[in-house]
């Protein structure tokens, strides 16, 4: 996996964020083990609620074309699509992502640019997450 290429994929994606209400823009890039990248954006709504994030977005379109083993994650965010500070992911979609990965490998990249990034596992960031195992 090369880093750097799959930060500046999460970076192109940003482009396509549609935030009307909060202008603050997020997007992801989800690589499967299959070695493919799906982009994702957040996509808002006049109802606020029906808001998508930009991680959903990118773990529901690849569940939809079949992907369901992924190795990481790229999220880029902040307000105006400035990226001066890191975007963690939201308790949903971290729930999300406990559903389809593995929590002691999955790798969550926070990044600012294609250089400047943080490396965590889903176990860090969702310790004692409940997902299929706990069934
Ligand atoms: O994990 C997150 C958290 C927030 N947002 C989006 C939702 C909304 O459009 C904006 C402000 O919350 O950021 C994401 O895309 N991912
Ligand atoms: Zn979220």
């Amino acid at each position: 996996m090369d880093i750097q290429k799959l930060i500046q994929s999460a970076i192109d994606a940003l482009q396509f964020s549609y935030t009307p209400y909060s202008n603050f823009k997020v997007a992801a890039a989800l690589f499967t083990k299959s070695q493919k990248v799906i982009t994702g954006c957040n996509i808002e709504n006049a109802s606020y609620t029906p808001t998508n994030c930009a991680e959903r977005t990118a773990f529901f379109k690849a569940v939809s074309e079949g992907e369901k083993e992924f190795e990481a994650i790229v999220i880029v965010g902040g307000k105006d699509g400035e990226l001066d500070d890191y975007c963690p992911p939201c308790g949903v979609c971290r729930q999300v992502m406990m559903e389809f990965c593995d929590p002691k490998t999955f790798q969550i990249i926070l990044a600012k640019s294609p250089t400047d990034y943080k490396k965590f596992t889903l176990e860090e960031m969702l310790p004692l997450g409940f997902g299929p195992g706990n069934l």
